[in-house]
């Protein structure tokens, strides 16, 4: 059975992209049909009909192999936080990794901006890695015997820049992810969440278009952590920047991701939002993955809503959309009756306390939630 780490009271506010919204953004990364496989005559694998089916366990007795990545395909918007999830073994490092070919694909097609990104050559690859697509891990790689700063700067460092630039950049990014004032001292003196955010400014100082995470909070304490998963939202939030974040955590990737790929097996089981992921999981897997989030700080009133009766378009308090059921809760407690869900000007439901508990009771009656908008 799936067990998760969400906790009750966990998750704040959720994410309010909408999926369609970020249908819409320029693909940054663009997977096709993409496998990775480990064993003997690997590439043989995605081909054959015959064994490309066979279960984890079946593949791995009838051919010794493993599809760590089985036939993926997604894309990455500019913009987003993409996050990758699944438990130990699903194949979320293995995934990531192949984007920059840290790993290499057995087959498939991967692009970034449209270029092929199989086809690069090494020198290419290098600059992928180095400026277009950088990654943060869990194990900081921090060099011991450089100062906060010199290892912000190291980045820029390999990619020539001078002294003088670099030290100024350097500095700038520590004061970014809250460091001020500890620019002297050696990774050896910082805690692990001041480590880790040694290693994101490190990450941002080379300034690239996306930032790859590789569980980069599991080491860390459930507060630091949280510090840090705040710390990569603000981020996000200021300056918009493309993220891939992997976590076996759901609380972390309902509290971080626009949409969360959940695999199983090498496999993408579900690809979507928070609020798909958990109000409509796509199998009793999903399902029992988030079968204990607190809905209502994740689903918003547009889950909840019934359609408007006669009169009730011009009463009581009027709600956005992406209000969180939580919220909505309060309204109506308060105002002691129902509530309009509102959209530029234009009445799409109502909520009540009936529809509310519902979500909240996960009691699913069509005429409920999902009011076409
Ligand atoms: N070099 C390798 N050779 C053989 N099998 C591998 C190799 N690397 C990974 N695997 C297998 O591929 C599968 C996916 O591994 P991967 O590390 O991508 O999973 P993960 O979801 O990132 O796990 P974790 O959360 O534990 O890091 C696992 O079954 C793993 O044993």
């Amino acid at each position: 059975m799936a067990t998760t780490s969400a906790g009750a009271s966990e998750i704040p506010n959720a994410r309010k992209a909408a999926e369609t919204e970020s249908d819409a953004r320029e693909i940054v990364f663009s997977v096709r049909n993409l496998w990775k496989v480990f064993g003997p005559k690997a590439d043989k694998i995605p081909g054959d009909s015959s064994v490309a089916g066979l279960n984890a366990q079946e593949l791995r007795e009838q051919t010794g192999c493993t599809a760590a990545v089985r036939d993926v395909s997604f894309d990455v918007h500019k913009g987003e936080v993409f996050v990758v999830m699944g438990l130990s073994g699903s194949g979320k490092s293995t995934l990531v990794r192949c984007l920059t070919r840290l790993i290499e694909p057995t087959s498939g097609n991967l692009e970034m901006d449209g270029e092929d990104v199989r086809a690069m050559d090494r020198g290419a690859l290098r600059e992928l890695r180095r400026r277009r697509a950088a990654m943060v891990f869990q194990h900081f790689g921090l060099l011991p015997h450089r100062s906060v700063v010199d290892n912000v700067a190291y980045g820029l460092e390999i990619q020539g820049v001078g002294k003088a630039e670099r030290r100024v950049k350097a500095g700038e990014m520590v004061d970014k992810v809250g460091l001020a004032g500890l620019e002297k001292r050696r990774p050896g003196q910082l805690s692990g969440g001041q480590q880790q955010r040694v290693g994101l400014a490190r990450a941002l100082a080379v300034d690239p278009e996306v930032l790859l995470f590789d569980e980069p909070f599991s080491a860390l304490d459930p507060l630091i952590r949280r510090d840090m998963q705040e710390e990569v939202v603000r981020l996000h939030r200021e300056e918009g920047r493309t993220m891939v974040f992997i976590t076996h955590d759901l609380a972390e990737a309902l509290r971080v991701g626009d949409r969360i790929a959940l695999m199983r097996d090498g496999e993408i089981v579900q690809l979507g939002t928070p609020e798909e992921i958990v109000g409509s999981p796509a199998d009793d897997y999903v399902r029992d993955f988030v079968r204990d989030v607190p809905r209502e700080q994740v689903l918003t009133v547009r889950r909840a809503m019934r359609p408007v009766e006669d009169g009730e378009s011009d009463q009581g308090p009027a709600l956005s959309p992406d209000t969180l059921i939580s919220d909505a809760i309060e309204a109506v407690a308060r105002s002691g009756g129902a509530a309009r869900v509102v959209d530029d000007g234009r009445c799409l439901g109502i909520v009540d306390h009936a529809c509310l508990l519902n979500v909240v009771a996960r009691i699913d009656h069509p005429q409920h939630g999902e009011v076409a908008a």
